[in-house]
């Protein structure tokens, strides 16, 4: 898709914060620091519309960008950063769980692994709790530019074997600094547009 406008409209941490606009929606979801904010930068070509940091537990809120006026994207905080208090860990789990399970504008949740590592156990929890919501989903396996092409498809069986994904899932490769997997994450996402 070719990208004419993004803008951020709204950090929240309530869903009476979040854009009343009927627009189809796609969150991200996966590990503190796996590179959900460089996703959504790169899928918009902008270098730093999604703020990142080198530091896990950067975005800490729910963060909603308006594209081309006719989707949203939202950046969500990671899971399993050990460095916030319990009680802040819990907020946010149940900050995302709420937005995961009730908002009906999310058309699909893009879930984010590092193909470097199998999946973690929060990986597979998550995977499984948007399975169990019925959740449609779409993996993107990235920092793929951080290992070697000839290890690109041994890592991409670990990663289904561990989720245990489903066949009809997609999972694809990704990575932010190369721009590989863009496309295709594009036209997996318009599909349910
Ligand atoms: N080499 C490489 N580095 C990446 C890639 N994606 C993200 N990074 C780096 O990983 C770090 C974390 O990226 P973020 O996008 O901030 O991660 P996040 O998932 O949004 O993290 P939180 O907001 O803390 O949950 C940054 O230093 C990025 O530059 C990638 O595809 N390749
Ligand atoms: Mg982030």
């Amino acid at each position: 898709m070719k990208v004419n406008s993004a803008e951020i409209i709204i950090s929240a941490v309530k869903p009476e914060q979040y854009p009343v606009e009927d627009l189809p929606e796609f969150a991200l979801a996966g590990r503190s620091n796996v590179g959900k904010s460089s996703f959504i930068n790169k899928m918009l070509n902008r270098k730093n519309l999604a703020r990142t940091s080198s530091k896990p537990g950067k975005t800490q809120t729910l963060n909603f960008y308006l594209i081309n006026e006719i989707m949203h994207f939202v950046d969500v905080p990671g899971y399993g950063y050990a460095k916030v208090s319990k009680k802040e860990r819990e907020a946010w789990g149940k900050m995302i769980e709420t937005y995961l399970k009730d908002r009906e504008q999310l058309k699909a949740v893009v879930q984010i692994v590092d193909l470097r590592h199998p999946p973690s156990k929060d990986d597979v929890m998550m995977y499984n709790f948007l399975k169990h919501y019925d959740i449609p989903c779409i993996i993107i396996a990235t920092k793929a530019d951080k290992i070697p092409k000839s290890k690109w498809q041994k890592h991409l069986k670990v990663a289904k074997e561990t989720l245990e994904l489903d066949p009809n899932d997609h999972i694809i490769l990704f990575s932010s600094e190369t721009g590989q997997g863009k496309d295709q994450a594009w036209a997996l996402l318009q599909a349910y547009m």
